[in-house]
């Protein structure tokens, strides 16, 4: 449905996009996961037609993303921030006026269902929650039946309840045959939501798989996290059986990525002993893409 190849954007001499390349299926949810200033908006606005690359290829739906944008435009729905809404405006009032720049529209108590909006159809726009204006917005975005829609972060700012229904109605858009595309900086969002996910960082795809693909690349399928209470150099852990991969935050906490749960456990606890480490809020956990992210780049996510 997709297919971006080496896509550039320049910005002051900076490459801010810088060779993106991606395929994304008919029918798939796929997602851009990576830190702000990565590049996924300048990515995505791109494709949407919004902003003009410096170099690279798109097409969309078998069109010319640079040249044919008009016929794009007629195959995609872009959810606008809830701030370009129309305050003074009801709920119904708005998805009418979007409808009306369309050749055709869906009937609009279909799109009231659809985004749970039928109590709110006569309030204004300002009264809305920030899940209910994001509903909106994403109704706005298929007003007029479109194959492919893109949602930029769609849940930032969501309460976890909003958030949650929100990803519901992102599933929903799926499984009524349509293709998403999203950015996100939230890795359980990527984790729970995406067909396919990728990470982006500086500019450039680092990773690009499922979810459950990128994880199994690790070689590392558990995390040890503690806080040691005194400094210790990372290859101290780097030699603890099992050890895939050391961080050390600046807050002193250490997160270990391992293969071997059990034989790192045991190693670093003889080793808490020698050396009267404290090992405080000690836990393990399954690797997630945040992990991935960390591995690949030596940043966490939420870090950058
Ligand atoms: N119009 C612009 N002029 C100059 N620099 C820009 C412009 N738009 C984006 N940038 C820069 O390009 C880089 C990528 O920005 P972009 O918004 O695409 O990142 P992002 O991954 O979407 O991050 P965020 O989560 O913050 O939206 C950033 O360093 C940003 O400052």
């Amino acid at each position: 449905m997709i297919d971006v190849k080496q896509l550039v954007k320049i910005y002051d001499g900076k490459r801010v996009v810088d060779g993106v390349s991606f395929h994304v299926s008919e029918g798939e949810v796929f997602g851009m996961l990576g830190p702000n200033g990565a590049g996924k908006t300048t990515t995505m606005e791109m494709v949407e037609g919004l902003r003009s690359p410096d170099g690279g290829e798109i097409l969309v739906g078998g069109f010319d993303g640079i040249k044919e944008q008009t016929k794009v435009k007629e195959l995609i729905g872009i959810q606008l921030q809830s701030t370009a809404l129309f305050d003074h405006l009801t709920v119904a009032e708005i998805i009418r006026l979007y409808g009306s720049f369309y050749k055709k529209m869906r009937p609009l108590s279909e799109l009231l269902t659809a985004f749970n909006l039928e109590e709110k159809k006569k309030g204004l726009v300002k009264h809305l929650s920030g899940g209910q204006k994001q509903r909106l917005a994403i109704a706005i975005a298929v007003v007029h039946d479109p194959k492919v829609i893109f949602l930029d972060e769609p849940t930032t700012g969501l309460d976890p309840k909003a958030r949650r229904d929100l990803w519901d109605i992102v599933l929903q858009l799926r499984d009524e045959g349509r293709t998403v595309f999203l950015s996100t900086h939230y890795m359980e969002e990527a984790e729970q939501l995406c067909d396919r996910v990728a990470i982006m960082d500086s500019g450039r795809v680092i990773a690009l798989d499922s979810p459950a693909g990128l994880i199994r690349e690790l070689a590392s399928d558990s995390v040890i996290e503690f806080v040691p209470g005194r400094e210790e150099a990372s290859s101290t852990y780097q030699g603890l059986g099992g050890v895939k991969e050391v961080k050390i935050s600046e807050d002193g906490s250490v997160t270990l990525l391992t293969a071997d749960l059990q034989e790192t456990l045991r190693k670093l606890i003889a080793l808490a002993d020698e050396r009267g480490l404290m090992l405080t809020g000690l836990r393990t956990r399954t690797s997630t893409l945040e992990d991935v992210f960390l591995t690949r780049t030596g940043k966490r996510l939420t870090e950058t």
